[in-house]
């Protein structure tokens, strides 16, 4: 994954600019039909234990290519399977049966600890609420994982800074990259958060209704921030959500019944 996301800067989208649209889906980051998908899942069946002797199927034969710099919603009522499908896509469950291939690796033949490494370099994961360090700074929360990283040499800490300093102005969040959760408001928590899974330029972004704790105004600001990150950074991204209203700011709606995913 090319480190197309810090060529381009952006503004926040819950700030006016004029110059947005030039900025959006460079034509070599945009969603092309060819490209590897950056998430291929096979006939995945997600099986829980029910009961005495019965299983719950949480995912009943799910089949789904995401290519790079796509944007996805993924909606369904409560206990469909939506979070069940990305864990499985995320690698943090082996399904029952089935194939989950990332960025042209299948992480179902994988061991645990391949799969951490493979998730750390290829998978960005946003969670509801920004679950923020509270004793980091923001460009602290974007170098943790280099800095808890033995093997991390002196320049991959200096390249790291210089990435997440330049994500956060991206996110026009350089003049806050000193403070602390604390200090930040609730969209500019959940901006750090986002910017943080793109720090390792990730080929796949799974994000669970990233808008829960946030207000309407604030709420469409993200939708549409990861709309545009997304394009640019060229990263495949699947966002759960329960915000009917901000489907158009993606490509795609999939929908999810008992289980199975419909167009
Ligand atoms: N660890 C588990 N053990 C047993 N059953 C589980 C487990 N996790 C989820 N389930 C069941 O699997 C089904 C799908 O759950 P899942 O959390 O994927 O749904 P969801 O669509 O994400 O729901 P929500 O919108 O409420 O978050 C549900 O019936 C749920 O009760």
């Amino acid at each position: 994954m090319s480190t197309a996301a810090t060529d381009l800067r952006l503004t926040a989208a819950d700030e006016s600019s004029a110059d947005l649209d030039a900025l959006r889906t460079p034509a070599a980051a945009a969603a092309r039909p060819g490209a590897t998908p950056a998430l291929s899942v096979r006939d995945a069946v997600l099986e829980y234990p029910d009961g005495d002797n019965g299983v719950l199927r949480a995912l009943d034969g799910v089949s789904l290519d995401l290519l790079p710099g796509s944007y996805t919603a993924m909606v369904g009522p409560s206990g469909s399977g939506k979070s069940s499908l990305l864990a499985v896509a995320a690698g943090l469950i082996t399904p029952t049966s089935g194939t989950v291939t990332v960025a042209g690796r299948e992480i179902t033949g994988l061991t645990r600890g391949e799969r951490t490494a493979l998730r750390g370099k290829e998978i960005g994961m946003i969670f509801q609420q920004p679950n923020l360090i509270a004793s980091l700074t923001a460009r602290e929360q974007l170098e943790l994982t280099v800095h808890l990283d033995e093997d991390a040499t002196r320049a991959d800490k200096k390249a790291a800074r210089s990435r997440a300093m330049e994500l956060l102005e991206r996110v026009d969040l350089a003049g806050q990259a000193d403070q602390r959760p604390h200090q930040l408001s609730g969209g500019q928590r959940q901006r750090v958060n986002i910017v943080r899974a793109l720090m390792a330029s990730p080929a796949l972004l799974l994000v669970d209704e990233p808008t829960s704790a946030l207000d309407r105004e604030r709420s469409a600001a993200v939708v549409a921030l990861l709309g545009e990150l997304t394009r640019d950074a060229g990263v495949a991204t699947l966002m759960v959500t329960h915000d009917h209203e901000f489907l158009s700011a993606t490509d795609r709606t999939l929908t999810m019944v008992d289980g199975r995913l419909q167009d």
